[in-house]
């Protein structure tokens, strides 16, 4: 085996590429990054008492793979206290306290109450299925249980499943489906009913925490700990077989470099994926190029009110009545001495509304925006600091009705390839855990196959060297 420049080439620094990266720390390894920064779209900037989020933000529990990297690499998580399921309605915020007193408490009328309560059994039906096919199985594999997961109610769409309730509910339903960036109709089922599985599970509630500090600290620490083995605005162009190595040829600076690895991890969204990398096997290209993936625009908003707010114990609005589909308080975590003066808040649009928005400029998202949190809460009148739009394509990724993932399952199986994938969409809905959680396996196949062919090397150097008696 000839040596290649590095053992293992990541191609990507969003949390998939770091999380890999620091696995394989131990190694020759090279970050290559088309951005200044790692973290991708965890992004968060800090702003004195507060940061300004624009990306994710809600971290998985304890025991999964973000969890324990955040732990080895020295960053903590505060608890959220607010309510994560208020509705803004008809001109009012609902927070209740518990989901189920929703369809008691929405204004509404009799008909829309009982079209409510009835897909809210049905929903919460499928999400004790949802919530026992995430069970771990003793012996069973990640990947085996995240297949088993993405397979559950994937043959028919979010909207089949909701059916054609009153145009009321309807709005509803849609605005909160949007937080996986698509249309009802352009999710499975399974994803639909993840979103609420997520939120709606009481104390075992899986997203109750957040970074202390905001998300951009995963890629903020990241970047101190790998150093100099991240190369910033490279982007990767070809990612291809030479002999027994993968050539890997980027731009950096209007440069074009290559360099050689044994391993890589590709950890870019899928369509870039599919883009870069040459000597995958069809059906595995033809299987990424058919990926989808919705945008966010975002808009992280910094206030500067000196007294108590309506949406201080609040940390996230559903607004099926606004511009946008999501509302948070980010400084929710935060209010538990005294309460300081100033916040954080984030809004954003998925689905066609965000498609829409796109097309604006960064001042007229702002102002759409703006006008929406005003009449919310016209008490934030005067009181914004600082405003920044986010534009995210993609925004997440999401599996349609149907979608068959089975092919890049099948090329993961493999034990004779040396190009290897992770990201967020080998989940049916996109989020930090399955990309952390792809990467570890990515890692761990691109180790094995290291060992072997180190192994291999070794035992026909030894093969080769003259032994004493013929020497
Ligand atoms: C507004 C918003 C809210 C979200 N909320 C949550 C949440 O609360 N909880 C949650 O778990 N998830 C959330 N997510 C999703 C989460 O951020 C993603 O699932 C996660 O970031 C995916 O990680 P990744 O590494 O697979 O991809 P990315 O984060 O997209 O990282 C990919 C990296 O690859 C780089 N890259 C791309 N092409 C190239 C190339 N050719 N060469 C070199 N580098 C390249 C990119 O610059 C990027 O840094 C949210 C996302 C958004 C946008």
């Amino acid at each position: 085996m000839d040596k290649t420049d590095y053992d293992v080439v990541v191609i990507g620094g969003g949390p998939a590429g770091s999380a890999a990266a620091w696995e394989l720390r131990d190694r020759r390894i090279l970050v290559l990054e088309k951005t200044h920064r790692l973290g991708g779209r965890l992004f968060s900037m800090s702003r004195g008492d507060y940061w300004l989020n624009l990306g994710g933000h809600l971290f998985p529990a304890p025991g999964s793979h973000m969890r324990n990297i955040l732990h080895s690499i020295g960053l903590d998580i505060i608890r959220i206290p607010g309510n994560k399921f208020a509705i803004y309605w008809g001109g009012k915020v609902y927070a209740p306290k518990s989901v189920s007193a929703l369809p008691l408490t929405l204004a509404m009328s009799f008909r829309e109450r009982v079209s409510l309560a009835a897909i809210g059994l049905r929903i919460l039906k499928a999400v004790k299925g949802w919530q026992q096919q995430m069970q771990i199985v003793y012996g069973e594999s990640n990947q085996v249980r995240r297949a088993r997961v993405a397979r559950y109610m994937s043959d028919i769409s979010f909207r089949d499943f909701i059916g054609r309730p009153p145009r009321r509910v309807e709005q509803l339903f849609q605005s909160a489906a949007r937080r996986a960036a698509a249309e009802m109709e352009d999710q499975n089922a399974g994803v639909g009913v993840s979103l609420f599985g997520a939120v709606w599970a009481g104390k075992g509630d899986s997203m109750a925490v957040n970074l202390n500090g905001g998300s951009g600290r995963f890629g903020e620490v990241m970047m101190e700990l790998l150093g100099d083995r991240v190369h910033y605005h490279a982007s990767v162009t070809s990612v291809a077989k030479t002999g027994d190595h993968v050539t890997v040829t980027y731009d950096m600076n209007g440069v074009s470099h290559s360099v050689t690895a044994t391993q890589v991890i590709v950890a870019v969204p899928a369509y870039q994926a599919a883009e870069i990398t040459r000597d995958i096997p069809e059906d595995v290209r033809a299987t990424l190029r058919k990926v989808q993936y919705g945008p966010f625009p975002t808009m992280g908003i910094i206030t500067d009110e000196t007294g108590p707010m309506p949406y201080d114990d609040i940390y996230a609005i559903t607004t099926p009545d606004a511009s946008f589909d999501m509302f948070f308080n980010h400084a929710n975590p935060l209010r538990t001495g005294p309460r300081k003066p100033g916040g954080s808040l984030m809004v954003y649009s998925g689905g066609t509304p965000a498609r829409e928005m796109l097309k604006l400029s960064d001042e007229q998202i702002r102002d759409t925006y703006l006008a929406d949190v005003f009449r919310m809460f016209p008490q934030l009148k005067g009181h914004i600091k600082e405003t920044i739009v986010q534009r995210w394509e993609p925004g997440n990724t999401y599996r349609p009705a149907g979608f068959n993932f089975d092919p890049m399952l099948a090329y993961c199986e493999r034990d004779d390839v040396d190009i290897h994938f992770a990201g967020d969409y080998f989940a049916e809905i996109g989020n930090m855990e399955i990309a952390t959680g792809s990467a570890h396996e990515a890692a761990r196949r691109a180790r094995v196959r290291l060992m072997s062919r180190e192994r291999k090397a070794q035992t026909s150097r030894a093969a080769d060297a003259p032994t004493a008696r013929s020497a």
